[in-house]
């Protein structure tokens, strides 16, 4: 790729997808420009950190740039974009990571056919590991899309999708990773209060996950089968999982998939 991709906000997202883009190697490190709102400590950082250009003048950044990525907070998406839309062109392409905001508002916005894509990746872009979900905005086509996904196919696999299923795509693998982490908080908790050393529990659960992932993406068999597939009956799985069972470990999930898909309906929803 020979673009140059300008970074709006240098938060964790931001800086997960910029790791993992230079890491691919798909483009000279000063072909990616980064700017914030005034944490200017921060951009000193990630310049040094990932040998990228950090430009505190934002205006000037979107002047220099193909390719902006939108990585503010949702809320701060009208201001961020009053503050440059003089300075966005035509030819240039919009891609948001804001969660619940639709590519028709930021259209509306920037008050011109410019063409916006939204997608939704993941904090593992930092280890190329991310899910991203990629939508298209009404005046952008498939060339932007493709555009869109060679960019983030180097921080994992991408998968488009309509935009109106952006929110519960938000709700599992934009928000999912917290989910995986909150899980393995609790088993590592569990593991130490039976005397297990803290070190030990993380490199075992770490692996379990691990290995778990794989088995889901290279078996035939689904989530369902592989798991009665340890479930020897009347043994260790079964009492765990007769457990979570009792305690309905699926309804809380689905109200927490739920939840999270409406909260980014929620934010959508100051447009
Ligand atoms: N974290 C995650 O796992 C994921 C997040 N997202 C989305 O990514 C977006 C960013 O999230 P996250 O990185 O966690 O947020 P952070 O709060 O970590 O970062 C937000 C960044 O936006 C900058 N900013 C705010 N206003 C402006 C402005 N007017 N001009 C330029 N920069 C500005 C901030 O600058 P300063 O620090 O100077 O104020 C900061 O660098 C969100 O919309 C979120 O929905 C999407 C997928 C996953
Ligand atoms: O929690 C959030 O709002 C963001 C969006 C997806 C993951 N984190």
């Amino acid at each position: 790729m020979n673009k140059k991709i300008g970074f709006i906000g240098a938060g964790s997202m931001a800086e997960s997808v910029i790791a993992g883009i230079v890491n691919a190697e798909i483009l000279p490190t000063t072909n990616i420009m980064v700017t914030n709102k005034s944490n200017k400590k921060r951009l000193e950082k990630m310049e040094e950190d990932y040998n990228i250009r950090a430009i505190s003048d934002t205006k000037r950044m979107v002047d220099a740039c193909d390719i902006l990525i939108l990585a503010t907070k949702p809320h701060d998406v009208q201001a961020t974009i009053s503050s440059i839309k003089e300075h966005i062109r035509s030819e240039q392409l919009v891609i948001s990571v804001s969660a619940g905001i639709s590519t028709d508002y930021i259209s509306s916005l920037i008050g011109q056919d410019v063409s916006v894509i939204r997608a939704m990746p993941n904090t593992s872009a930092a280890v190329r590991q991310s899910a991203t979900a990629i939508a298209a905005g009404k005046y952008a086509d498939e060339t932007h899309i493709k555009e869109a996904e060679e960019l983030f196919s180097t921080i994992g696999p991408t998968t488009v999708v309509k935009e109106e299923d952006m929110h519960t795509v938000t709700g599992i693998s934009g928000s999912g990773p917290a989910y995986i982490y909150y899980l393995v908080e609790a088993m590592e908790k569990a593991a130490v209060e039976s005397g297990l050393a803290e070190e030990t529990a993380r490199k075992l659960i770490t692996q379990t996950v691990i290995g778990a992932g794989n088995m889901l993406k290279n078996s035939e068999e689904s989530a369902g089968e592989l798991r009665k597939k340890i479930m020897s009956p009347n043994g260790t799985t079964q009492a765990g999982i007769d457990t979570l069972k009792r305690h309905d470990f699926e309804k809380i999930i689905i109200e927490c998939v739920r939840s999270a898909r409406q909260r980014s309906m929620e934010l959508g929803e100051r447009e």
